[in-house]
């Protein structure tokens, strides 16, 4: 088990993490979002021992006792891969994976470079020069990399931010079911919701340097704390309460995703169609409703200007009170 108890760190006087407290499970794939400049990156940077921290980080019984104490800055038994992916530019892709794998066993280096090459499907360019390959790439030739001498624990700083979206759906899938049958702990810094919610099962939210959420991806989703932790997971609507609901406390809101609003059959609120945004499986509509504008999906799209009437789910108007 990982455990981070009281970690604080600034690079200067100005606190980055404040305070962080929190666990991993060995074998669990946990994602931090939060805004950028949260400090996600700085938090894994302080997990894997790059910065003097306070507080105290655990790996099992060991504690992990950061720059003062390694003469190689990081942690043997994990490896962080960061948002410049750090190959050797005059090395084949091959050799850089292989770079770190002993030469004793030949045949065995040449398998377990193959079998990775595979997992992120690089096998043709197995003999070009790293200084030869697209972004896109590089970062699944550093993916490989880190995965040659199989860590405990993997820190991945946005490792799919220069990946097409063809690639990327697959080598997530391949990647994450691979790191689950090796029991090998992940920790993902990103941005891309589909990370979080499709394959963390634990999710840490980040603001300014701290965590306010930690939870299933589904309980942040469906129970989000308040707008910020919901908008981490794509477009919501923060309405004013008091225009939706009758006799509430004035201060509150009510936070509620595009989707769980439809366009109603018979009363509802009425409002006008503003703006209309192609998404492929539907248009994210956008309608006047007195003096607020809300995102809802709808299947088709709607003529701006035409009047709608729009339903929410009476259960929200409690369960989604802030
Ligand atoms: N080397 C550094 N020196 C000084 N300040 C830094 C340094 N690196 C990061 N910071 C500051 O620390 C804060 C947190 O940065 P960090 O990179 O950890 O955020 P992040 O959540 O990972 O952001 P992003 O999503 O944009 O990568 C930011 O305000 C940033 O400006």
């Amino acid at each position: 088990m990982l455990r981070v108890r009281n970690l604080s760190f600034g690079y200067t006087e100005k606190p980055i993490l404040r305070n962080l407290s929190f666990s991993i499970q060995k074998g669990e794939n946990v994602s931090i979002i939060g805004a950028s400049g949260s400090g996600k990156s700085t938090l894994l940077q302080s997990i894997y021992g790059l910065h003097h921290v306070d507080g105290r980080i655990f790996w099992d019984d060991k504690q992990l006792l950061g720059p003062n104490f390694n003469l190689v800055p990081g942690e043997e038994f994990m490896k962080y891969l960061t948002q410049d992916f750090d190959l050797m530019p005059p090395l084949t892709v091959a050799e850089n994976i292989g770079k770190h794998l002993s030469n004793m066993y030949p045949r065995k280096k040449q398998q377990r470079v193959s079998e990775l090459l595979e997992l992120v499907e690089m096998q043709k360019f197995a003999k070009v020069k790293a200084k030869f390959l697209s972004g896109g790439q590089q970062q699944r030739v550093a993916l490989a990399r880190v995965l040659a001498k199989p860590p405990e624990v993997l820190l991945l700083d946005e490792p799919f931010s220069h990946i097409d979206h063809f690639r990327k759906n697959k080598l997530r899938r391949n990647l994450f079911s691979y790191l689950k049958k090796n029991n090998i702990t992940v920790i993902i810094a990103t941005h891309d919701s589909t990370d979080a919610l499709s394959y963390a099962d634990t999710t840490l939210a980040m603001k300014a340097g701290r965590i306010i959420a930690k939870g299933s991806p589904e309980q942040l989703y469906k129970n989000p704390k308040n707008a910020y932790v919901a908008s981490l997971f794509g477009e919501v609507n923060e309405l004013p309460a008091d225009q939706f609901i009758p006799d509430v406390d004035r201060r509150k809101k009510l936070v509620i995703y595009p989707h769980e609003i439809k366009l109603s059959e018979d009363i509802g609120f009425e409002g006008v169609v503003t703006n209309s945004f192609f998404r492929g499986s539907h248009y994210l509509t956008e309608a006047q409703v007195g003096k607020e504008f809300l995102l809802f999906e709808h299947p088709e799209a709607l003529k701006i200007g035409s009047i709608v009437s729009l339903d929410i789910p009476e259960e929200l108007f409690t369960k989604r009170l802030r």
